[in-house]
């Protein structure tokens, strides 16, 4: 109603605008034909003015004329030719005025046409006021009109609208009664509300209190538990340890019963020969609780496997002797003993073997503690030592330390149906001292040097022996006793395809296959316990029949390269050792001379102990722990 309220005043607005700007152009209109008027009335005036003018001034020279001319007549009578001449120049002159005249008249005859026009222009235009007053009159009657309708209408709407608001506001009161009634209603239920809501506001102050001592008891017990969980996982752990210990020394214990072949491994450090990039990554990993494990992480994925004993890149050449010395020791008891370095070109079998002038390796060691234990018992027993040093090369076994390096030996079978083996031309040099043990070794390192042009590379592809032999006597019962210790750095175990060997390095490398070979065969032979064993297969595997037999003691060091690129070489390194480990050479067993006569013994009766402390059940060695979970003998 408002809004067409609204609409009907802008219209009457316009309306009005529009009749007052009529107004305005009419009253302007008005002024124009009134000033035009004016104008033309002036102009009338102003012409008329001059005709008048122009009639007098003819008529004064009409008359001037005229009075003239009878006199002009009598000078012509008189002066005739001067006369005519001035009467035609007045007649011509009168002419010209006549012409004039007529110009004139004419000029008043178009004023007055023109006046006409104007006073018909002025009637026009004075009806067109006329008109446009009617028009004026006819709008304002219509705007009255309008507007009066609209003032109804306004009317009639306010009264409409009023109705409505009235009816409106009734259905409102309507409402709010019932608002009230349920207001009424709801009072109760807000009482409940708000007490509701006040305990629970109570209950949110509360809460953090609240939830703090919980925590503070629920953290205090977990702390309880985390602590004894430790304390637990301590003792686990300490238990674990132990048993761990318990175990190793029990299979320590069952190795050495059994006789099986004891399995190291020694890992390299990582050198500046292994360059850099992904290929001198390190791969291989050890266990924290147990020295005999080993991962080796390839392509994503990490092998474990598990040895006698592991020794991780920083181990000293002490620790790795202190570890095989037991072993070495007991060939002064008369027992066959070998110790190969087996792993690829550059794992370190010449470090651990040699070692360096600084640091000597297990041959250096060896002999040093073979000399000490012989001073030791020299008390009780006589002992001879003697070394001899040897290599294999393409099959063929030469003396390191006799005159002549380029004759090829043989292994033979010693006479006297004992089955001993000897290698005539071997070449064999007594050691009293540590003077003579280095003259020696300093002898077969010289002899190799000089007969092959690349040492390194020649010592690769050959396998190197240092041969002890030790006889001992027992100065009161007259036992003899013969024992040997092989220690040998074998040749590189890399695969051929991989070192791309053709010609001379070809047959190189397959004389070290074939001879690397055969000692796999010799130890699965051995680990199936078949009846025969090829030993015969190999130079290396004949010479080393003796201590790879049943009645020998064997150990096998891994030599494992730690980065990358010799991954596979590593893995197939470790996995041969794992067939080994499993080899059961048997209780070994040694050879003693009484009285002429040559007696096998086993080492689970060794006696006589040599220094007379031994005891003489391996049962006994093993601590009391161990002892009494094996159960009583
Ligand atoms: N435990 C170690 N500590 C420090 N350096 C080592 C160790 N083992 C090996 N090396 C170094 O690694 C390099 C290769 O070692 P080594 O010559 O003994 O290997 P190898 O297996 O005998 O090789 P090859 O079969 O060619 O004779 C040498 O420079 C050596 O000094």
């Amino acid at each position: 109603m408002e809004q067409e309220e609204g609409d009907k005043k802008a219209l009457i607005c316009a309306l009005q605008w529009e009749v007052q700007q009529k107004a305005e152009r009419l009253s302007e209109a008005e002024l124009r034909v009134r000033d035009s008027a004016r104008e033309r009335v002036e102009e009338e005036e102003r012409l008329n003015r001059r005709l008048r003018d122009y009639q007098r001034s003819q008529q004064i020279k009409v008359w001037g004329q005229s009075c003239h001319v009878p006199y002009v007549v009598k000078t012509v009578e008189v002066e005739s030719g001067k006369m005519k001449a001035a009467v035609s120049q007045a007649e011509s002159r009168s002419l010209h005025l006549e012409e004039q005249l007529d110009r004139q008249n004419q000029v008043i005859q178009d004023m007055k046409r023109q006046l006409q026009r104007e006073q018909q222009e002025a009637a026009k235009l004075r009806a067109q006021v006329a008109l446009y007053a009617e028009e004026l009159d006819r709008a304002q009657e219509q705007m009255v009109q309008e507007f009066r309708s609209l003032q109804e209408e306004k009317e009639l709407a306010v009264s409409e609208a009023f109705e409505r608001a009235k009816e409106e506001m009734r259905a409102v009161h309507q409402s709010l009664d019932g608002v009230r009634q349920n207001l009424l209603m709801l009072q109760p239920a807000l009482r409940t509300l708000t007490h509701d809501y006040n305990t629970l506001k109570r209950q949110v102050r509360d809460f953090p209190g609240l939830l703090y001592e919980t925590m503070r008891e629920a953290r205090d017990e977990f702390s309880q538990v985390v602590k004894h969980v430790q304390d637990t996982n301590a003792e686990l752990l300490s238990k674990y340890r132990r048993e761990l210990y318990l175990r190793k020394e029990c299979h320590n214990q069952l190795v050495r019963l059994r006789g099986n072949i004891r399995v190291l491994a020694r890992v390299r450090p990582i050198t500046s020969e292994d360059g850099i990039g992904a290929g001198a990554q390190n791969v291989i990993t050890f266990d924290q609780d147990d020295d005999g494990i080993l991962h080796v992480t390839h392509k994503g994925k990490m092998q474990t496997f598990e040895l006698d004993k592991v020794f991780p890149p920083g181990t000293t050449q002490d620790e790795v002797f202190e570890e095989v010395s037991p072993l070495i020791t007991s060939c002064l008891d008369g027992y066959n003993i070998c110790l190969l370095a087996y792993g690829q070109t550059g794992s370190g079998k010449t470090y651990s073997m040699e070692g360096t002038v600084a640091n000597p390796g297990i041959n250096q060691r060896a002999l040093r503690l073979l000399l000490s234990e012989v001073s030791e018992r020299s008390s009780s027993w006589e002992h001879h030592l003697s070394v001899s040093m040897a290599e294999i090369y393409n099959e063929t076994l030469r003396d390191l330390l006799g005159s002549d390096y380029h004759s090829s030996l043989d292994i033979k079978m010693a006479p006297g149906g004992a089955g001993e083996l000897y290698v005539p031309g071997l070449t064999q040099r007594s050691v009293r001292n540590m003077s003579d043990i280095n003259k020696v070794l300093e002898l077969g390192r010289r002899q190799r040097a000089t007969e092959c042009t690349n040492l390194n590379a020649h010592s690769s592809r050959s396998h190197a022996l240092l041969i002890l032999t030790v006889k001992g006597r027992e100065t009161s019962t007259g036992i003899c006793t013969t024992g040997k210790l092989y220690l040998v750095d074998l040749a590189g175990s890399e695969r051929v395809s991989r070192s791309g060997a053709a010609g001379e390095r070809l047959r190189e490398a397959q004389c070290i296959n074939r001879s690397l070979s055969a000692l796999g065969d010799v130890f699965s032979a051995l680990r199936s316990q078949q009846a025969h064993v090829p030993y015969r297969n190999s130079k290396l595997t004949y010479l080393l029949q003796e201590a790879l037999s049943r009645d020998g003691k064997a150990l096998l060091l891994l030599q494992v390269s730690p980065v990358e690129q010799n991954v596979n070489e590593s893995l197939c390194s470790l996995r041969f050792g794992d067939r080994v480990r499993s080899v059961e050479l048997g209780i070994p067993s040694r050879k003693i001379e009484q009285a002429g006569a040559t007696v096998t013994e086993s080492s689970e009766s060794e006696s006589p102990s040599p220094r007379g402390t031994r005891t003489t059940s391996v049962r006994k060695k093993l601590p009391a722990s161990v002892r009494q979970r094996i159960g009583p003998p």
